[in-house]
């Protein structure tokens, strides 16, 4: 056979070769049959083929059985135990780096797959052999009335005016029955013939309802699939079911706050999906707006409110819509630390801060050296508070997108390197930063992982009490020499809450610095959760 091997070809590949053969006269072109030619005798497809048979051979005996099918769960349940240990071994370590790499889970997750015979193909359901052909099924469904709500909604079906079931919430109580389904047509309810009603006039019936609420029923034509979607997103604006006007039912709604973790249950429906807060205990899925619906919505109140005098320079970072944002856990690695910026207002606290942390372990918090092109005073040394170097080196380097930052003050230009923060990264030392806000989305990369601490200051009253009792200088003076003016006060406020209103999306938590002491204790108990916790991530970061 081809290329002399040996190698015994399925006789069924052989056969469309020769019928191949025989195919000249067919209307195809040289380079069609030439191509299926070459196809069919590929040492791939002859491989694959011969792996086919033997899985073929191979499943219908009961050689083989999985030891268990729920892999991932230990490997959860190993990653959860390693973490919280306060000191790991060696091969702990390596253990714990292994098992987040995305190949082993990916064969992992691949093996209970196989060991739960997902691959199974579902076969559709069969009628029932006595079922008369034009008679109608119906089924009867028992629910027992409690607090609970029943976990679905109806609607009138515009095209036949009958009542049916809209949807269904995962984990409510008609979910947990597996009797209901997406498109039932309802035909009665405790007996009470529903033709002609209206979904109110249903709804009043089961309220009135009392024990057991029976419901004759028309099964849809296909069921809807059952299978819960693993998503999970961050909420980047606060939701409240109450107040809002096109929810197809209002007792339905999942309420949320911005930065909440939702698991998206189902994307069924284009508008609403339904979603569950992470960690709650509530099994029953509640609705909220899709990415699309509350797009739309944002994009429609912008055009009501934007009258275009006042947007200022920065505000195209807001062009991009923040509704949700997918998350994924990240387990912190043994000894690689995720860099903590701190995004402030100038002269929020934010290099008191830094500098403190740093006091407490200097070995293990690290800040970056600044470059500079300003000329070295006398006493100073490169590579201490600076690097020196030329004008036209840093203008090279900030075309290359070498800073991850940088400004001109007074002339002369300042910046940090992308390079000096990795080095600290992989020195194994805590990357502390404090860049200008408008840095952030440069350095929000996959590859750095930074956690995001904003600094806001407290009210004005309580800004201008703590600072003035505790002698602050002002960092709008270049000597550092006088306080701060109540016009620096009002900066303060005034551009903390455009960086709220610009980036409030990126911050994974925020520490009001009021009384220093106070602000300092929930800074270091961030740094050192970051250290210790798997926390929620761009879900882009963990792929
Ligand atoms: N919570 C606080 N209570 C009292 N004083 C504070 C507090 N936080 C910071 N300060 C003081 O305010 C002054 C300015 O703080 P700091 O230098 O940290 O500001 P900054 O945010 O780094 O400013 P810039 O970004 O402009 O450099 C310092 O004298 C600092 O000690």
């Amino acid at each position: 056979m081809a290329n002399g091997t040996k190698e015994k070809w399925d006789p069924a590949l052989t056969r469309l070769l020769t019928s191949l053969q025989q195919a000249s006269n067919l209307p195809s072109t040289d380079e069609e049959l030439g191509f299926l030619s070459d196809l069919l005798q590929s040492k791939e497809l002859h491989a694959l083929f011969h792996v086919h048979n033997k899985v073929i051979s191979n499943g219908s005996s009961d050689k083989f059985f999985p030891i268990l099918s729920t892999s991932m769960d230990v490997v959860a349940d190993v990653l959860e135990e390693l973490i919280n240990r306060p000191h790991m071994s060696e091969d702990c370590k390596e253990l714990f780096y292994l098992l987040q790499k995305p190949h082993v889970q990916g064969l992992l997750c691949a093996h209970d797959s196989v060991a739960q015979k997902d691959y199974y193909p579902h076969l559709p359901e069969i009628p029932p052999p006595e079922a008369d052909e034009d008679e109608e099924t119906v089924k009867i469904v028992q629910l027992v009335k409690s607090n609970e709500p029943l976990g679905a909604t109806i609607k009138t079906d515009e095209a036949t005016g009958k009542i049916v079931i809209a949807r269904v919430m995962h984990g409510g109580a008609a979910d947990r029955s597996g009797l209901i389904h997406v498109g039932d047509e309802v035909v009665e309810v405790n007996n009470m013939n529903v033709e002609g009603k209206t979904p109110n006039d249903v709804l009043k019936i089961l309220q009135n309802s009392e024990g057991t609420i029976t419901f004759k029923l028309v099964p849809a034509d296909g069921k809807a699939s059952g299978r819960e979607s693993k998503v999970r997103v961050r909420a980047h604006f606060n939701y409240e079911a109450a107040t809002d006007p096109y929810i197809p039912c209002k007792e339905a709604g999942l309420d949320f706050k911005k930065g909440d973790v939702l698991h998206i249950v189902s994307q069924d429906d284009a508008y609403w999906w339904q979603a569950r807060r992470e960690g709650d205990r509530n099994m029953r899925a509640g609705l909220i707006p899709s990415r699309a619906l509350q797009e739309r919505r944002i994009i429609y109140e912008r055009t009501q409110t934007k009258d275009g005098e006042d947007a200022e320079n920065d505000d195209f970072d807001r062009e991009q819509i923040a509704t949700y944002e997918e998350v994924a856990k990240l387990y912190p690695r043994p000894g690689i630390y995720r860099p903590i910026v701190l995004i402030g207002a100038p002269g929020v606290g934010r290099n008191e801060l830094k500098r403190r942390l740093i006091d407490i372990d200097p070995e293990k918090y690290k800040t970056p050296t600044p470059y500079t092109s300003r000329p070295m005073k006398p006493g100073e040394v490169n590579g201490k508070e600076y690097f020196f170097v030329t004008r036209e080196q840093m203008e090279e380097d900030i075309e290359a997108s070498k800073f991850i930052e940088f400004g001109e003050y007074k002339g002369n230009l300042y910046g940090t390197s992308a390079e000096s923060v990795k080095a600290i990264v992989h020195a194994g030392k805590v990357c502390i930063l404090n860049p200008h806000y408008q840095a952030l989305k440069m350095l929000r990369t996959p590859q750095l992982k930074p956690y995001i601490i904003y600094i806001k200051p407290p009210s004005l009253e309580v800004l201008k009490d703590t600072r003035n009792a505790n002698h602050a200088r002002s960092t709008f003076d270049v000597n550092n020499s006088r306080g701060f003016t109540d016009e620096e006060f009002n900066d303060i406020i005034k551009s903390s809450a455009r960086i709220e209103f610009l980036y409030d999306h990126f911050f994974d938590e925020t520490v009001v610095n009021a009384d220093l002491a106070v602000a300092f204790s929930q800074l270091l108990t961030a740094a050192n959760r970051v250290e210790t916790e798997p926390l929620w991530v761009p879900a882009s970061w963990v792929q």
